[in-house]
């Protein structure tokens, strides 16, 4: 089986000081830092009640700048999300990899401002791109990026494999336990595992990651079916001692590695 990664999620954390909270996380352990990049729209009236507000301030007095609110509808998620400023920005200050989870609609439109921006893997999800992936997966290793399929929790595992037994294969399959944007909701979890265990009896040096729920208590099934790359959130941020949640992890994935059960 491949190394292990363990990826702390980001979208939690608090963005006004990401890079340092980044730095911890790397600091107790983590081998990925995990972005999930989620689609939101802009409330036109926000939009310009923010230009205006812009325009009515005395230009050489507008100290205090120009601050967008973005708010979400609720329509794809009601989450936060993070956008490519936010990965330059956070590449300034660190040479991690950067594992982004596009959780979009139109994963071609990102490829680009990602990759400029120093994304290091890019995950698009396998449901709205059924009919562009070749070039999807060809732009993103043109931009330098490491190329992913992600699958919500329903979709059924022989939609991935067109993209793993083409002419280029995407290097990684991030397999949701949870619905993209959403926690702590394994409705389909049997079969999550079971599709990570088909994926690792036929892909045994796929780096194959889960997503959604993963903790001390979860994390030996997801290990023993074959998984490599955790995705952990509420487990490494709410805990007291990250460094042990983070080492537990990364000793399941391991143990179980030697185990091979892929049960
Ligand atoms: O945003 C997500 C899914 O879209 C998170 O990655 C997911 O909810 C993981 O969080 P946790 O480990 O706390 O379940």
């Amino acid at each position: 089986m491949p190394t292990a990664r363990i990826a702390p999620l980001m979208l939690s954390l608090d963005f006004t000081n990401l890079a340092s909270k980044a730095r911890r996380k790397l600091h107790f352990g983590a081998d990925w830092l995990h972005m999930d990049i989620m689609l939101v729209y802009v409330h036109l009236v926000e939009l310009i009640f923010s230009i205006s507000l812009n325009n009515f301030l005395p230009k050489k007095k507008n100290l205090l700048g120009f601050m967008l609110v973005y708010l979400q509808d609720g329509r794809f998620v009601a989450n936060l999300t993070i956008g490519a400023p936010v990965i330059q920005s956070l590449r300034k200050h660190t040479k991690a990899y950067l594992d982004c989870h596009l959780m979009v609609t139109n994963p071609i439109d990102y490829v680009e401002p990602f990759g400029k921006a120093g994304a290091s893997g890019f995950a698009f999800h396998v449901e709205v791109s059924k009919d562009n992936w070749q070039e999807l997966v060809e732009q993103i290793m043109s931009k330098g990026m490491r190329p992913g399929v992600a699958l919500r929790p329903g979709t059924p595992i022989e939609d991935v494999y067109p993209l793993l037994d083409g002419e280029n294969p995407v290097e990684m399959v991030l397999v949701m336990t949870v619905e993209p944007g959403f926690g702590s909701c394994q409705k389909q979890w049997i079969r999550c595992i079971n599709t990570v265990c088909t994926l690792r009896k036929k892909y045994p040096s796929l780096d194959i990651e889960v997503d959604g729920g993963l903790g001390p208590s979860a994390i030996d099934v997801v290990a023993s079916a074959g998984a490599n790359c955790i995705v952990a959130g509420s487990s490494v941020l709410g805990a007291s001692e990250p460094a042990r949640v983070i080492s537990l992890l990364r000793k399941s994935v391991e143990e179980a590695d030697k185990g091979k059960i892929f049960a």
